[in-house]
């Protein structure tokens, strides 16, 4: 089922939650709606899942506005952050529930019902626990419970609102990896609601990236890593160096830097912010366009090296990241000055944002040496 979402506004009080919401979501695709805390994620999904009304604007499902429509009208399967199960309930009977309350002539028999449940169970790796109840079971095992209810009404869609958010890291670690190849399997439409830009980028087909009631960016998980088309996307996915600097003449100078870390055309002169992740610093070779620095302090944490500096002309004080077997960590000494170069990075024009078809220019057009040193890594 596709879903289209139209200019959804919706206020609680004067406060705008969602400012002008636009998305078009394929049929079988896998989004993630990542951002901030208040950023209007959940009111988004519970919009789509008819648990909010917008105060303007449609959603469309397979092109039918759903607005009017009840939430049983929807069939959205949602999930929560919190497992909410029946307790008084086996496992079987909580996934069965979905089906039992179905009006008589659309309820399947009683033997359909508990087969269904039962191969849902197996779905979801818990075939064999059916007699259980919710507290004979782990955290992650409940929230799949919770999963295969969802999913035994047969939904058009599957909404998720955190769903692993209570758990401990490695169980969320596999919980994902399992939702992907869930996912896969049965190729429902599935919307989920996360701040953790981890599981966004590993989980999802495309992320939307949210903030303050609005959508700053949608793309593949790639395109929003390695072209962030705000200031807010760049450092919302990863530490973030920002380096303040100039275009003049056609090329980008980190301030005070003697020679132009790249060309660009057509980027109005002026200043500028360069952002530029901890991984994507290493020391430059003689001769490759590069900025000094002085090494403030240097620390192992199990298999990453990272190293404070302080850029000599402007001050800006940054970070850099290596592996700690990488051959520039014996030179990344406390009061050493260093040359480093940047193997990766995004321009922003003070204050607001060059556009993002402009962004792969500034490397496409980087001198020639650069863009080979930054291939190398
Ligand atoms: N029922 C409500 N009444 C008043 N304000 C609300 C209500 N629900 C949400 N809000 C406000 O709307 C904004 C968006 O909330 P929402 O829950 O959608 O954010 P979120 O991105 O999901 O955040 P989180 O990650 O913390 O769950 C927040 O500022 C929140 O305080």
């Amino acid at each position: 089922m596709d879903i289209q979402i139209r200019n959804i506004h919706k206020g609680f009080g004067s406060f705008p939650a969602l400012a002008g919401v636009d998305l078009d979501i394929a049929s079988g695709e896998l989004i993630a709606l990542l951002g901030p805390s208040g950023s209007g994620k959940t009111t988004l999904l519970r919009t789509i899942a008819g648990l909010e009304f917008p105060d303007t604007g449609q959603i469309l499902f397979g092109g039918e506005d759903t607005v009017a429509l009840p939430v049983q009208q929807r069939r959205v399967g949602f999930v929560f952050q919190h497992y909410a199960l029946f307790r008084h309930m086996t496992i079987l009977e909580n996934v069965a529930f979905g089906l039992r309350v179905r009006p008589r002539h659309e309820r399947p028999s009683d033997k359909d019902i508990k087969r269904k449940a039962a191969e849902l169970l197996d779905l979801v790796q818990l075939g064999g626990l059916e007699a259980r109840y919710p507290t004979q079971l782990s955290g992650g095992q409940r929230q799949r419970v919770a999963l295969a209810r969802a999913l035994a009404i047969e939904p058009r869609v599957l909404l998720l609102d955190e769903p692993f958010g209570a758990l401990d890291a490695k169980v969320r670690k596999d919980l994902r990896r399992w939702l992907r190849e869930l996912h896969d399997k049965t190729g429902y439409t599935t919307i989920f609601v996360t701040h953790d830009q981890e599981e966004a980028l590993e989980l999802a087909d495309r992320v939307v990236v949210m903030s303050r009631g609005r959508i700053e960016q949608v793309g593949s998980t790639d395109e929003v890593y390695e072209n962030p088309a705000t200031p807010f996307v760049f450092d919302f996915l990863g530490n973030t160096n920002i380096l303040p600097g100039e275009v003049r003449e056609h090329h980008i100078y980190v301030n005070g830097g003697p020679q132009p870390i790249a060309d660009t055309a057509g980027h109005e002169p002026g200043p500028i912010d360069i952002y530029v992740r901890p991984i994507d610093l290493r020391i430059a070779d003689a001769g490759v366009p590069s900025f000094d620095v002085d090494v403030l302090s240097t620390q192992r944490t199990g298999p990453v090296v990272r190293c404070e500096a302080r850029a000599v002309t402007s001050g800006a004080v940054i970070e850099i990241e290596l592996p700690h077997l990488h051959h520039d960590v014996p030179a990344l000494k406390a009061g050493a000055r260093v040359p480093l170069r940047l193997s990766n990075f995004s321009v922003f024009a003070r204050g607001k944002p060059i556009s993002r078809q402009a962004l792969p220019d500034v490397v496409a057009n980087a001198p020639a040496e650069y863009r080979e040193r930054a291939r190398a890594g």
